[in-house]
């Protein structure tokens, strides 16, 4: 017997996540995959009705992002041959200027998207591969592109603007912001679990890979730490985060670097991996110990605390600060020294409650709340999808992001 079921795609820049969902009531979660290793050997591995498999491609030589959206179908195809695929969404991280919602995805839309692929180039390209490798799997199922920008598109104006002749906001050079969907799903568990806190002035820090912070007021975006690009804001796994444009300049000019020597050396090569000279992932630098690994936490450390008093001040106050992303969810280390000394603007910290990743890890009677909610961009895709099959003809149905708006269909 076959079942019809959603599947979302999140494809980045080494590895693809997917989910497979039940859309027939409120989207639950039947299974989640990731291959992982995209440039080396890929391995993938997928849990589904309580069960984990995990593989080694038996592929030679280094895998794409085509072998890798091959490798999660036929992982699909082979643990779930019942499952039968009526939609399918997509994560895409640049939206541009337009796109405040998620859409179906047509022709049209694919050429627009394409347009924003140098704004997002660890992203965008395999992002809209995704979608077309999933448009030739699934050909009759339902096709949703969902955008991190979207998220931010309300931002007060002055919030978007960068301090050029004004015609480069018109062409659309602007502060966009991204993550749009873990912060969305994380602002709808925030009213779920906290309404007051919700409807308050809240900084969230979605910390993985890519890392950025938001403050939002009524659960509203109203600034992001990134930019134009995803590149902005935070240091990151290997993008440089902020950094002064004056250093681009000087690269290219009295360096002699080649422009995609610098395009690769500042969303590759820098970022904690630049700075510790060993890895881009927090728990191996945790663990390693040496004065280098420490220093690319502490830059890290520092420029997330930097931010947070920013954006406090943008928000003329705070209630709540909420970490999510791989690291903010599972790096005691990390948001103790985040929160370390923050007394005097009300942020404390229980070391039990961060030692358990609890929900709530601030000490009780604290006057601003610090908490850990873990994220999900695919849960947030899957109601998108469901939106659309219940009202296929209007172009928005995406409607406004979850946790701007309405009560939450699940
Ligand atoms: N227990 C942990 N302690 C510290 N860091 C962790 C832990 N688990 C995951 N991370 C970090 O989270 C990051 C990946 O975050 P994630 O949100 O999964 O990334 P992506 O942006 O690829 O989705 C990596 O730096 C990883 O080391
Ligand atoms: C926008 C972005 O940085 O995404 P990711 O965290 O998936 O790299
Ligand atoms: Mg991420």
């Amino acid at each position: 017997m076959t079942r019809p079921v959603a599947l979302t795609l999140n494809v980045g820049s080494s590895s693809l996540k997917f989910g497979l969902f039940d859309i027939e009531g409120p989207p639950i979660e039947l299974g989640f995959g990731i291959v992982e290793n995209i440039g080396t050997a890929l391995r993938l591995k997928f849990t589904c009705n309580g069960t984990t498999i995990t593989r080694a491609s038996s592929e030679r030589g280094p895998a794409d992002h085509r072998s890798a959206v091959s490798a999660a179908f036929a992982l699909l195809h082979s643990q779930v041959p019942s499952a039968k695929v009526v939609a399918v969404g997509h994560r895409v991280v640049h939206g541009g200027p337009a796109y405040a919602a998620p859409r179906i995805v047509s022709d049209n839309l694919l050429d627009d998207l394409s347009r924003f692929a140098p704004f997002a180039p660890l992203h965008q390209p395999h992002n809209i591969a995704g979608i077309k490798a999933a448009m030739a799997e699934f050909p009759d199922a339902l096709q949703v592109a969902c955008f991190d920008t979207a998220f931010h598109r309300n931002h007060p104006k002055v919030n978007d603007l960068f301090a050029l002749p004004r015609a480069y906001y018109e062409r659309g050079v602007r502060r966009y912001g991204f993550h749009g969907l873990s912060y969305d799903y994380v602002a709808g568990e925030l009213r779920r679990i906290a309404p007051q806190l919700h409807a308050g002035r809240v900084v969230m820090a979605h910390l993985g890979n890519g890392a950025s912070m938001c403050a939002m007021e009524g659960g509203r975006s109203v600034a992001s730490t990134m930019g134009f690009t995803a590149l902005d804001g935070l240091p990151m796994g290997t993008r440089t985060g902020q950094i002064d444009p004056g250093i681009i300049f000087y690269l290219l000019r009295e360096e002699g670097m080649a422009l995609d020597e610098v395009i690769e050396l500042f969303y590759s090569k820098s970022g904690l991996l630049g700075l510790s000279d060993l890895s881009h992932d927090m728990r191996v630098l945790e663990a390693a110990g040496t004065p280098e690994a420490e220093e690319a936490i502490d830059y890290f450390v520092f420029r997330i605390r930097r931010e947070l008093g920013a954006l406090a001040a943008t928000l003329g106050g705070l209630d709540a600060v909420v970490f999510c992303g791989g690291i903010g969810e599972n790096s005691r280390l990390v948001r103790e020294r985040v929160c370390d000394g923050m007394g005097w603007i009300g942020i404390g910290i229980d070391p039990d409650r961060n030692a358990e990743n609890a929900t709530v890890i601030s000490p009780d009677h604290s006057r601003i709340q610090v908490m850990v909610i873990p994220t999900s961009e695919e849960l947030v895709i899957a109601r998108a999808i469901k939106r659309f099959r219940e009202a296929p003809n209007m172009p928005e149905a995406g409607g406004k992001p979850l946790g701007q708006a309405g009560p939450d269909p699940a």
